[in-house]
């Protein structure tokens, strides 16, 4: 016999993520497992969706559709205060789905699988100016060719869009000065200032020139990797390189740390990515609440990526 649907494990659904064709394979999914759908009619409508079923009692919130889903998901269950007694599951649907990859899950299946019998760990949360973030906040040119990253390129392309807007952004991107304050108890706090291409700050994720985007998401603290800028030429080489992150350049600095203010030079607001979505500012402080956010794992999850 199926399971009836009950109120307290409810997923969230995004239909415009991705290529916008999982929603009956989510229903039926849902169906089979007992799941309530709520199903989302315009951007930000997750975040109410989420605060909702919290009221309603739910006690584990799956969000259907890329990581900008995730993202609202999260922030209405932190708006109701709701993040100590909720569980937040991800079911993989949109473009990119790069925090769904950094837990060990990869498919529609298998995320409902793991729901039901896989393991939860409890992660860092970041915050940036209070705003919930999960994945990453990248600002600079990745966060401008994200932002011009229309859903129609998107359905059509896939991953492939985000280079494709890159490259059209690119053509007028001027890069931005900045001074980046990074804090890690003990030591003297590092300052990276001058002109960069990006800024880019993961939680879940880091960007590394090979290997797994993994970051560790329970150790609290951001890994952080910022791109110099060294004229336009070099800014175009810099750019093909790194906006791939398939390879090295001196170009580049990382580190590992505990908080980071962002001031940007002239008062001109440049873009931020949060998890995809985005916000413009002059200045942006990150913070971390380290294992506040209970979420369901996949087989692939390692807590400690090398
Ligand atoms: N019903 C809707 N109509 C239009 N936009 C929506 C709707 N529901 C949510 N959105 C918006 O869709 C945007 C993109 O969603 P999401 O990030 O989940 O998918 P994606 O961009 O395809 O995937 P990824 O972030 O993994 O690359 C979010 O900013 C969200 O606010």
């Amino acid at each position: 016999m199926e399971p009836a649907t009950t109120v307290d494990s409810v997923v969230v659904c995004n239909p415009e993520s991705g290529t916008g064709d999982y929603l009956s394979t989510v229903r039926q999914q849902a169906a089979e497992h007992g799941y309530r759908v709520r199903k989302t009619e315009r951007a930000g409508h997750a975040v109410d969706l989420a605060g909702e079923a919290v009221d309603a009692g739910a006690t584990f919130i799956a969000a259907a559709g890329g990581d900008g889903t995730l993202n609202e998901v999260v922030r209405g269950i932190e708006a109701v205060g709701a993040l100590d007694s909720v569980t937040v599951g991800v079911i993989p649907c949109g473009t990119g789905n790069n925090f769904a990859r950094n837990i060990g899950i990869t498919g529609i299946h298998q995320a409902f699988e793991t729901f039901e019998s896989g393991e939860r760990r409890w992660v860092d949360l970041a915050f940036a100016d209070g705003r919930p973030f999960v994945n990453s906040c990248v600002g600079g040119l990745t966060a401008e060719a994200s932002a011009e990253t229309s859903a129609d390129l998107k359905r059509r392309f896939g991953t492939t869009a985000y280079v494709i807007s890159t490259l059209r952004t690119v053509r007028s991107f001027e890069s931005i000065r900045v001074s980046v304050e990074m804090y890690d108890d003990p030591h003297v706090a590092p300052v990276w200032s001058g002109d960069a291409v990006g800024v880019l700050i993961g939680n879940g994720r880091r960007f590394p020139p090979s290997g797994s985007e993994q970051a560790n998401m329970e150790d609290g603290r951001f890994d952080v990797t910022l791109v110099r800028a060294t004229g336009s030429v070099g800014l175009l080489r810099t750019v093909a390189a790194e906006r791939l992150f398939n390879q090295h350049t001196p170009w580049t600095s990382r580190y590992t740390v505990s908080a980071v203010d962002i001031s940007v030079a002239d008062d001109q607001p440049v873009a931020f990515s949060l998890d995809g979505e985005i916000i413009r500012r002059t200045q942006l402080s990150l913070r971390l609440q380290p294992k506040t956010l209970r979420i369901a794992v996949g087989d692939g999850y390692e807590p400690a990526p090398t």
